[in-house]
């Protein structure tokens, strides 16, 4: 009689490896004190400082690499790390380590006439995939808020920053080893193979949340294939609404701020609307503005008929998030107008409203249903540091669990601890 032979896919057996470690690490660190997370995150700081060197030129491979690719200038700006980013990288680990542990809180207590004491504690939530692009400071924000919130992670950096997240991972490492708290807590997948996400993605005995930050691609293949609760980070199609009653001086700032700060982020604004009762008086400025700034501005018949450098917009315009100087620009017939669009057309992620009238404002934060929305406020604060959290995991653009920037405190769940003195249920 022959044998039967079973084969495991080599892939398949290393990610098992990874997630039974990460599951026994995260059976550690969610009962490890505060003051050990805290000396684990300091020393990652600490071995980040003392092996620039080694991250540079492991960042030096990845960008050599993104040259002969021939990989966009914003994306290589996004890749790319220098002295000062290592730091800002260690910083935000020290910032991290500064902040509240969310773990053991008490969050709410009661007691019942039966002498019951209820409470209702913060826990972690277990083990956290996270799925992010080729920006090698989300390796050490993330790996650092997993670990102050008491989770385990294994990590899918983007495939342009592998050698980058590697090098930081193991500074990460070294920063656990040094608390005594298993390496196994922060795993960076060890291959740029897309195969490994989807293995990720049906881990369910070993990861608890997956954690996707990226664009479409990311998004259809997460939602076919997650068989794990998942956070979703995903695109920002981020809006300004330009309302009659608002200060030209205010809109002309915020929309240039929301544009052209920083193009390649998700809380980038990608569609302008305005009141058509301000639109004649307020829209060749705004306009005139963003294309001073190098902004290809595509409008509506109402913009273009305003300035003849306007590129006429199709309908997928509304629908689409450039990530580039590029902005669809569109009229709109008040408030009631502007909500509709955006919730429409809207990825749930940022949008702001620019009034001087607290009544259209308030209508505004309450209609339009994303995850940050904003009042005379640019649309680039979609960010944690900015919220004061320290550092980010990214913006969460779903409704269940976390809703946008998510730091420490938006990694755990809760349980209740009931103590009693003998009670039975009559
Ligand atoms: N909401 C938020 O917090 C954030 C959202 N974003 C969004 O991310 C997008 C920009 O990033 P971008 O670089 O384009 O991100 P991508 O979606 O291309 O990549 C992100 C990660 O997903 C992986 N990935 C993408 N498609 C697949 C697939 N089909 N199967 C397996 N893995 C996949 C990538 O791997 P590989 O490298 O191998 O391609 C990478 O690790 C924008 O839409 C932006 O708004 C960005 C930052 C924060
Ligand atoms: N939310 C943060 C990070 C945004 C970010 O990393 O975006 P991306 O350039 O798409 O990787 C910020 O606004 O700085």
């Amino acid at each position: 009689m022959t044998a039967v032979k079973h084969t495991v896919d080599p892939l398949q057996g290393e990610m098992q490896q990874l997630g039974s470690a990460a599951r026994a690490a995260a059976a550690v660190l969610a009962l490890a004190p505060t003051t050990q997370k805290n000396e684990a995150l300091r020393a990652a700081a600490a071995a980040l400082r003392s092996r620039v060197p080694e991250i540079l030129a492991a960042n030096a491979r990845d960008l050599a690499a993104a040259v002969a690719r021939g990989t966009a200038a914003s994306l290589m700006d996004r890749l790319k790390l220098d002295e000062t980013r290592v730091e800002g990288i260690a910083k935000g680990l020290e910032d991290v380590a500064d902040l509240p542990d969310p773990i053991g809180a008490v969050m709410a207590e009661w007691e019942r006439p039966n002498g019951l004491k209820i409470a209702r504690v913060r826990v972690p939530l277990g083990v956290i995939g996270i799925i992010y692009e080729s920006r090698p400071n989300v390796t050490a924000d993330a790996g650092g808020l997993c670990l102050k919130s008491g989770n385990a992670c294994i990590l899918r950096g983007g495939s342009d920053s592998f050698e980058s997240s590697r090098a930081i991972t193991a500074c990460m490492q070294a920063g656990l080893k040094a608390a005594g708290l298993p390496e196994a807590s922060i795993q960076l997948v060890p291959t740029t193979d897309r195969a490994a996400v989807g293995i990720m993605l049906t881990m369910t005995d070993d990861i608890d949340v997956i954690i996707p930050r990226g664009g479409k691609s990311l998004i259809q293949r997460v939602a076919a294939e997650s068989r794990i609760p998942v956070i979703k980070h995903l695109d920002g199609i981020c809006h300004v609404y330009v309302d009659a009653a608002a200060d030209p001086r205010k809109a002309r700032d915020i929309v240039l701020n929301a544009k052209m700060r920083r193009t390649s982020v998700c809380g980038a604004a990608e569609t302008l609307l305005v009141d058509r009762s301000i639109a004649q008086a307020q829209l060749p400025g705004l306009v005139e503005a963003l294309i001073e700034a190098g902004c290809e501005v595509r409008g509506d018949q109402t913009v273009r008929a305003l300035n003849d450098r306007v590129v006429p917009a199709t309908p997928a315009d509304w629908d689409t998030e450039y990530l580039d100087a590029i902005i669809s620009v569109r009229v709109v017939d008040g408030i009631d107008a502007a909500v509709e669009h955006i919730n429409r057309h809207g990825s749930h992620h940022t949008d702001s409203i620019v009034t001087e009238d607290a009544a259209t404002a308030e209508t505004f934060l309450n209609h339009v249903d994303s995850g940050i929305v904003l009042w005379n406020a640019s649309t680039q604060f979609a960010d944690g540091g900015e919220f004061g959290m320290g550092a980010e995991i990214g913006i969460s653009t779903g409704k269940l669990h976390a809703r946008g920037p998510v730091g420490a405190e938006q990694l755990t769940s809760y349980k209740y601890q009931v103590r009693g003195s003998g009670q039975i249920r009559p």
